[in-house]
C-alpha cells in the first residue's frame, strides 16, 4: 500500500492502461474487461484489474498533469511490479493534417515541465516511447483502417496559456510537434529511469488551428477504438 493507492501487492496486472480521467478508467473496466474488480479508490483515482481476451490487464487513472501521473506511475512500477504502461488520453491538435478523432501515437514527447528538464543538468533529455509497443500499436491501427499519426507530442504543464490559440506553443508546431497533452513526457522519463516499457496513445479531440472539436458521441466511438488497440497491445507485450 502507498499514500495514494490501497491495492495490495499482486492486485495489478503487469500491463496497465493509464487514462487521465478516473471515470474513463471506470468506463474502460466496465465496458471492456471481464472478471473485473476495483483495486484502488484513494482520492477517487480509480484503479481496476480484470481480463481482456482471457489475459490479465489493469487500468489506473492518473489524474491530470505530470506531477499527478508521476505519483501513480512511480508507485505502479516500484510498489506493484508493473512492466508495461500505456497512456490512453485525449489531446489537442497542433497540425492541420491531424483531424479530430485521429489517433496520435507519441513516438516522443517534448515538454515545458521542470519535472523532466531539471533532472538532466546541461542535457536536453529526449523522452521516447517504447519502439515495440509503438510498432504494434501502429500496425493494429493500420489493420483497423484507422487514421493515425506517429510523431512528437507536447506534454505541457499549461492547459490555459496567457497567449491566444497557437501563440502559446511558439515554434513547436513548425518543428513537427503534432499534438498537445499533459502527461506523456513524464511517463516516458519514468519508464526510462526504471527500465520499463511505455507508450502514449491519444485521440485528438480539439484542433487548436481549425477550432474543430469532437462531439460527445464521436468521442465515445473514437475512445473505444483507441482503447481496444491499447488493450491488444498491452496483452501482447
Ligand atoms: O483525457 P486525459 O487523459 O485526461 O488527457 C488530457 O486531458 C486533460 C486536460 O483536459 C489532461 O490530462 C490532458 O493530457
Ligand atoms: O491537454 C490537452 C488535452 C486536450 N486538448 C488540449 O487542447 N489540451
Amino acid at each position: 500500500m502507498t499514500p495514494h493507492n490501497h491495492a495490495k501487492p499482486g492486485d495489478y496486472a503487469p500491463a496497465v492502461l493509464l487514462p487521465g480521467d478516473p471515470l474513463r478508467a471506470k468506463w474502460i473496466a466496465e465496458t471492456f474487461l471481464a472478471d473485473v474488480r476495483q483495486v484502488n479508490s484513494v482520492r477517487n483515482c480509480l484503479g481496476f484489474t480484470g481480463t481482456w481476451q482471457g489475459k490479465p490487464v489493469s487500468v489506473q487513472a492518473t489524474g491530470m498533469g505530470q506531477p499527478s501521473l508521476s505519483i501513480y506511475v512511480h508507485e505502479l512500477i516500484n510498489s506493484y511490479g508493473v512492466e508495461t504502461l500505456i497512456r490512453v488520453g485525449t489531446c489537442g491538435g497542433l497540425n492541420a493534417r491531424v483531424k479530430v478523432r485521429d489517433l496520435i501515437l507519441a513516438q516522443a514527447a517534448t515538454t515545458d515541465s521542470s519535472i523532466v528538464r531539471d533532472r538532466f543538468g546541461p542535457y536536453n533529455f529526449a523522452p521516447i516511447g517504447d519502439f515495440g509497443l509503438l510498432r504494434d500499436a501502429a500496425a493494429r491501427a493500420e489493420a483497423k483502417g484507422m487514421r493515425y499519426h506517429v510523431g512528437n507530442m507536447l506534454s505541457s504543464d499549461i492547459f490555459y496559456h496567457a497567449e491566444p490559440g497557437l501563440e502559446g506553443y511558439g515554434t513547436l508546431p513548425a518543428h513537427g510537434i503534432i499534438g498537445v497533452e499533459m502527461e506523456a513526457a513524464a511517463l516516458y522519463t519514468l519508464a526510462a529511469r526504471f527500465d520499463k516499457r511505455a507508450l502514449t496513445i491519444c485521440t485528438m479531440t480539439d484542433c487548436l488551428i481549425t477550432k474543430a472539436e469532437i462531439d460527445a458521441e464521436q468521442r465515445q466511438t473514437s475512445l473505444r477504438d483507441m482503447v481496444t488497440i491499447a488493450l491488444d497491445v498491452a496483452i501482447a507485450a
